[in-house]
């Protein structure tokens, strides 16, 4: 796990209706626990708590430790600057409190003459996993003066050593870290306090996932995905447009290769159209396909490209000779099902249903949550890319771990949808999102803007509709 890891998993819980007060109680709460359990009670306590969330853990932990020790609360900076919700929440308690003694420490010199003499124990709450840079005044001088006291009373970090990763750091006896330990945690003793996140956090996508995946990469065009979509045959032009519109909203460009006949009706001024001639895909139009493909980040293959003999050859050809992370979604993943082989060393997605993943692995997921991604987990490790099974709780998973999705109603039934879904997959893996999160998050998103949908008419939609609820589920999700 790593930090970004934590952040993603507070918007989650709080999505699930954890809020961010709660696990601030726990934080604290489980830092004073391990405490009393170390060092006992009747104790002088100082705990240093900055202006960020770690210093409003120190709160919770100062609030705690008051039951039965005589604690004093040294605020490091100014009060108006205490940024969270939680952490101001928990200042107000403590304010009001007459059996904790409070000082508000702004002046560095003040700082440097301060007497910690006769504490037993200094908890350093100054800063967390919000650290940028070496620390900066009037921090720094309290990480210094609470360094003069090492080796005489005990110093325990809140999550990790204030200053830490640079060099100017508290020197703790030892940290006390929530739920898990991270991987940019190295070089210091960490005891884990868990602060109530449920099981579902492992696994469940939700909007701390998409923040992160939506993220703007850079300011000029371009810059924020090109994406090729390859699809329709002589039978459909709907599912490659749908698939096409629902990424242009979320990346730069988005170009649509489709046979010329299809194609002829598509007069959509937000997408590029590359037409390539006749009815169907053919292996001619290989070098062509390919061709554009190199211009863009991502590419998706598949909706409405058909089972003509000539288009699936075309499928397994282009797929073998594209070097691009691809989604490979429809009809071109039963093209695969007679060369699977031609995925080897691809970056890849594959959006199956229940039949398509049959057809493709000859297994039916069936069971329980667990026993089904289970099987999808087995099968991506099998064929060295991520599967997304798409489903009432759809199932991701990169063959190392699994996530599920909830967002969707029954309305979505309705056809298309799984265009829109492979659309916004591409788009966020033109965005430069790993398989695992572009596949997760773009379930999300398509479920989201289906359920956004279904509140205003009801279950009886088109996936057009979905399509035009994109840019609100995006605006959703960075709200949040
Ligand atoms: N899920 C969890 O693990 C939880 C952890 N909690 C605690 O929250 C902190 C992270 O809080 P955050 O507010 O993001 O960051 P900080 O407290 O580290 O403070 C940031 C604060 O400090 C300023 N700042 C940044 N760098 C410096 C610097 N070099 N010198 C001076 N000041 C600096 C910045 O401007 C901000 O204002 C985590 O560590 C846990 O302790 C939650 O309470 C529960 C959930
Ligand atoms: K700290």
């Amino acid at each position: 796990m790593r930090i970004e890891d934590v952040y993603i998993w507070d918007i989650n819980a709080k999505w699930l209706g954890i809020s961010p007060v709660q696990l601030m109680e726990n934080a604290g709460a489980g830092v004073a626990r391990t405490i009393e359990e170390r060092f006992g009670d009747g104790l002088k306590i100082a705990v240093f708590s900055g202006t960020g969330n770690n210093g409003g853990d120190g709160f919770v932990v100062a609030r705690h430790l008051s039951f039965e020790n005589d604690v004093t609360l040294f605020l490091v900076g100014d009060e108006a600057k205490i940024r969270s919700e939680e952490a101001k929440h928990n200042w107000e308690i403590l304010k009001g409190l007459d059996f904790v003694k409070i000082q508000v420490l702004k002046d560095s010199s003040y700082i440097k003459s301060l007497d910690l003499s006769g504490f037993d124990v200094i908890v350093d709450a100054l800063l967390g996993a919000g650290t940028r840079g070496e620390p900066r005044e009037p921090i720094r001088s309290a990480v210094e003066k609470i360094n003069e006291y090492a080796g005489k009373a005990k110093i325990v970090s809140v999550d990790l050593p204030s200053g830490y990763p640079s060099g100017i750091r508290v020197k703790a006896d030892f940290a006390v870290t929530f739920q898990w330990d991270k991987e940019e945690y190295q070089g210091f003793e960490r005891v884990i306090a868990k602060i109530g996140y449920p099981r579902e956090l492992y696994h469940l996508v939700g909007p701390g996932d998409a923040k992160f995946a939506l993220r703007k990469k850079g300011e000029h065009k371009g810059q924020n995905g090109k994406l090729l979509v390859i699809g329709g045959s002589e039978d459909y032009f709907g599912a490659p447009y749908l698939a096409a519109k629902a990424a242009s909203y979320l990346v730069d460009l988005v170009y649509l290769a489709m046979p010329e006949y299809s194609a002829r009706r598509i007069g959509d001024p937000d997408l590029i159209l590359r037409p390539v001639e006749g009815r169907n895909f053919t292996p001619e139009h290989g070098d062509r396909v390919l061709e554009l493909a190199r211009n863009v980040d991502a590419v998706i293959i598949g909706p409405g490209i058909g089972l003509a003999e000539e288009a699936k050859v075309f499928v397994r050809e282009f797929v073998k000779r594209c070097e691009k992370p691809l989604v490979v979604d429809a009809d071109a993943l039963k093209a695969l099902v007679e060369d699977p082989g031609v995925l080897k060393g691809k970056t890849f997605i594959l959006t199956p249903h229940a039949g398509e993943f049959r057809i493709l692995f000859g297994e039916k997921p069936e069971g329980d949550l667990e026993e089904k991604a289970k099987l999808v987990m087995e099968k991506a490790k099998t064929v060295g890319g991520t599967i997304l099974l798409k489903g009432h709780y759809d199932i991701i998973s990169d063959g190392k771990t699994w996530r599920y999705n909830k967002t969707g109603n029954r309305g979505m039934t309705t056809g298309g949808t799984g265009d829109v879904l492979a659309g916004i997959v591409g788009a966020l893996l033109a965005l430069g999102n790993s398989p695992l999160r572009a596949a997760s998050v773009g379930a999300f998103l398509n479920g989201l803007a289906g359920d956004m949908v279904k509140e205003e008419t009801g279950e009886n939609f088109t996936a057009l509709e979905v399509v035009k609820k994109v840019p609100k589920a995006v605006r959703w999700v960075e709200e949040f």
